[in-house]
């Protein structure tokens, strides 16, 4: 079972904004209240990494979501290059060539790898368009199942598919859900949502949470607002 001492590290708040000023403008907003941050493509195309050597240095958790997905030594290079960055979490693809590439390039690192199911703004007729013949909980399911043979430490899916995804992973590896929504929050892009305390209720590890904080009219409160939930459900 993997433990998370500091509750405040459930909460993953998605740094999506343009500029590193940006950044650093909200983790000071935010205060000591958030623990855990995800740079995903805006910040990391835009001095990012250089952001999550400087957050690590002082003392935040930083999650890497670049989803990593290429040929299998391409995507073990460059694993390699990303762990000397300090960060806690890197996403890649669930694709069995591209996570036993990732897992042979984290080698002996402290770096979680986390594999990226199928994407919270997916449902079951864009798998389809996709060109997928998989329903969204099939597919998590045997990706979920492919991950825990390559030795992936985690599983991105949405917080709706934690049971599922459970019973195939069994208690030692996580489960990180983006697309929660706290109740009255605008969906945007998202189709796959849970409320901060169904996804704690049903066992979700991680939450990450972008636009109900970042794009709040006072982010502190908003970040408050869903710690006070996950407490309250944890
Ligand atoms: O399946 C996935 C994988 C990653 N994400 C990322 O999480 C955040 C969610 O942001 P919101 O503003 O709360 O929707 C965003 O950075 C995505 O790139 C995801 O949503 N779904």
């Amino acid at each position: 079972m993997q433990k998370i001492n500091d509750v405040r590290d459930r909460l993953i708040v998605a740094l999506d904004v343009p500029t590193v000023w940006d950044a650093y403008r909200l983790v000071s907003t935010l205060g000591d209240g958030v623990t855990f941050y995800k740079i995903g493509y805006r910040l990391a195309f835009a001095g990012g990494l250089d952001l999550a050597r400087q957050l690590v240095a002082e003392g935040k958790k930083v999650f890497l979501d670049l989803k990593l997905h290429d040929i299998g030594n391409t995507v073990t290079e460059g694993v390699e290059s990303l762990t000397k960055l300090g960060v806690t979490f890197l996403t890649v693809h669930a694709y069995p060539q591209t996570m036993r590439g990732a897992v042979e390039g984290r080698g002996d690192a402290a770096l979680k790898l986390l594999a990226v199911t199928a994407l919270t703004s997916y449902d079951d007729g864009d798998l389809r368009d996709a060109g997928y013949g998989l329903a969204v909980r099939d597919l998590v399911r045997l990706r979920a199942e492919q991950a825990r043979i390559a030795g992936i430490d985690g599983i991105v899916c949405s917080a709706a598919e934690t049971e599922i995804v459970r019973d195939v992973i069994g208690k030692d590896m996580l489960i990180v859900t983006p697309g929660i929504r706290p109740s009255g929050s605008a969906a945007g892009d998202q189709k796959r949502t849970l409320t901060p305390a169904e996804a704690i209720r049903i066992g979700a590890d991680h939450l990450v949470v972008g636009r109900p904080i970042v794009r709040a009219a006072d982010p502190r409160a908003a970040a408050g607002a869903v710690m006070d939930e996950i407490v309250a459900a944890s």
